[in-house]
């Protein structure tokens, strides 16, 4: 099976845990479309969705899914997203396509994250996918110099922009041992908006694809 096969497998074994009538979180990037597509099949099941990113929005409006804004709703029932990479304790690194503050924003308001990943994303300890950081644009040198500080090797990622009008850095030579601490301790820096450590709010169901089949983990 190719790595986009695998992702699909995990992205349709998440329509089990979309709920009857509910208004559900939606993610962004290649493993997410999947999970939209399957979604177009069930959408008179559901009630509408919120989305993370202006790609997911554009991708949920092309198949008449009703897009509801966050500001009229206090909880979701059900967050489905990729990751990155994510570890053994489900904390994960996201923001490969640079979705992240939305996502981590959509996931916070969520009761249950699922997530769904080929079986290359897991990992023992997070960092050798390069950490994203959305900052505000007059702040890229200074958060540059405070992350090389802190032992990383910041890149910016050219040519991009979030969807919230900021910059990228790509952090590159992490090995993160200790998640919620870095999360912490990033988010301090002034001038970022958020990184993408998702290890507050980690994973509560891991859909892993690998040849064999999905694998389901759920946090104790
Ligand atoms: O900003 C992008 C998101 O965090 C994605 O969920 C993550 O990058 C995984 O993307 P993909 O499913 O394309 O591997």
């Amino acid at each position: 099976m190719t790595q986009d096969e695998l992702k699909k497998a995990a992205a349709l074994a998440a329509l089990d845990y979309v709920p009857e009538g509910a208004v559900i979180g939606v993610g962004t990037g290649s493993t997410v479309n999947h999970f939209i597509d399957g979604l177009a099949g069930i959408r008179s099941r559901i009630a509408g969705a919120v989305s993370s990113s202006e790609a997911s929005s554009a991708r949920l409006r092309a198949y008449g899914i009703p897009l509801v804004e966050l500001t009229n709703v206090d909880e979701l029932p059900v967050y489905v997203d990729g990751a990155d990479e994510i570890d053994g304790g489900f904390a994960m690194i996201k923001g490969g396509g640079g979705a992240l503050t939305r996502e981590k924003i959509v996931a916070a308001v969520s009761r249950r994250f699922v997530c769904i990943c080929d079986a290359s994303k897991k990992v023992a300890t997070l960092g050798c996918f390069p950490l994203p950081v959305e900052v505000i644009p007059m702040a890229a040198r200074h958060v540059s110099r405070e992350l090389a500080a802190l032992g990383g090797k910041p890149v910016l990622r050219e040519g991009f922009t979030t969807d919230n009008g900021n910059l990228i850095l790509d952090v590159h030579g992490l090995a993160i041992t200790d998640p919620r601490g870095f999360e912490t301790r990033v988010n301090q820096i002034v001038g970022v908006v958020t990184n993408g450590l998702f290890a507050h709010r980690g994973a509560d169901v891991l859909l892993l694809a690998a040849p064999g089949g999905v694998e389901r983990f759920e946090r104790g």
